[in-house]
């Protein structure tokens, strides 16, 4: 299981007396996440969940708070920091930055269809139009540059016959970056997988699970969420999905024609970035109690990606 950091029951109701929610009924920590520590808190108060940030800069929490308080007010399904009574949003608990938000209703969906991707397309476009016109900035840590100079090292530890893949992959980022960085912009969830999506039955009941969330270009973000919600058994895209992802975003927010040119190469260069942070993952929590996605999985998706079947949609 996922909890990095284990806490005390006693620690736990010190933490929590200012925010004036009642007495701690229960508490669980939470075995799905990879990057953070989350527990189920129960109060009298309600319901809630407490995150404690392993990854990352501290310096980056306020930008996380911000963005979240933003999009709450922008009427999107997303967890926020609860302030205590003193007005106090991010604190911290055995030594790492602690927020507590109230926990979101419904299910994660492993098997999506065409209209729970209708439903992420949408809530992605109303993201980016949240945010586009007043970008809260913050580089990536896991960008172009990283993998840049993250997927050289990488390759020591891969076998002969996965270099090409990688070194050709490394090449179109550099090639590219350029023109990517010059697409439209916005700010991105950055991660929008299927675990991080809540949903009660067909309808989308939150997305949570902001901490890689970033100023960037919004092709980008449209890449990572397809590559997940679409990918089928064999890692090839499954088209009705895709479509139905595709046309719900563009119906919001049309493409421009560059992001129509750059996009087989977006998918690719999405797939590169959880190739390679997933290697390192393995490779730090080797032999230790964590749940470690397949790096293999992206690998094959970039290996499929390199012939494209789904242009982007009404292109301008
Ligand atoms: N606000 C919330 N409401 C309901 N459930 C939540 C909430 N936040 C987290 N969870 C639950 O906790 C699990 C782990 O949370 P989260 O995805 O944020 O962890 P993580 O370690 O950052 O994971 P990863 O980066 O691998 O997606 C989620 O899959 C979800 O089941
Ligand atoms: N969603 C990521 C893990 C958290 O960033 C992955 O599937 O590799």
């Amino acid at each position: 299981m996922s909890v990095f950091t284990p806490l005390e029951r006693h620690e736990l109701e010190a933490f929590l007396q200012p925010y004036g929610l009642g007495r701690l009924k229960d508490f669980q920590g939470i075995s799905a996440g990879t990057e953070n520590s989350n527990f189920f808190i129960s109060l009298e108060g309600g319901e809630f969940v407490l995150t404690l940030v392993e990854r990352g800069p501290r310096a980056d929490m306020p930008f996380f708070i911000g963005l979240l308080e933003r999009l709450h007010q922008a009427g999107l399904p997303v967890p926020y920091a609860v302030p205590t009574q003193s007005g106090e949003a991010l604190r911290e608990l055995a030594e790492k930055p602690a927020i507590l938000q109230p926990r979101l209703a419904g299910k994660h969906v492993s098997q999506p269809n065409a209209h729970h991707c209708a439903e992420i397309g949408s809530w992605l476009a109303r993201l980016h139009l949240a945010t586009r016109d007043d970008i809260l900035e913050r580089r990536s840590d896991r960008g172009l540059d990283w993998m840049l100079e993250e997927g050289p090292m990488l390759a020591l530890e891969l076998h002969d016959e996965q270099l090409p893949l990688l070194r050709d992959s490394l090449h179109e980022v550099a090639e590219l970056k350029a023109r990517i960085l010059a697409l439209p912009r916005a700010n991105l969830h950055a991660d929008l997988f299927r675990d991080n999506a809540l949903f009660d039955g067909n309808q989308l009941a939150g997305v949570i699970d902001f901490y890689n969330a970033c100023s960037g270009p919004m092709l980008y973000d449209l890449a990572i969420t397809l590559n997940d919600w679409c990918s089928q058994a064999d890692d090839s895209l499954d088209l009705p999905r895709a479509r139905a992802l595709l046309g719900a975003y563009a119906a919001l927010r049309p493409f421009t024609t560059r992001e129509a040119e750059l996009w087989p190469a977006m998918l690719r260069i999405a797939c590169l970035r959880f190739w390679l942070s997933r290697l390192i993952a393995a490779r730090r929590f080797q032999g230790r109690d964590v749940l470690v996605k397949d790096p293999n999985e992206f690998q094959r998706r970039l290996a499929q990606r390199q012939h494209v079947a789904v242009a982007l949609p009404f292109a301008l």
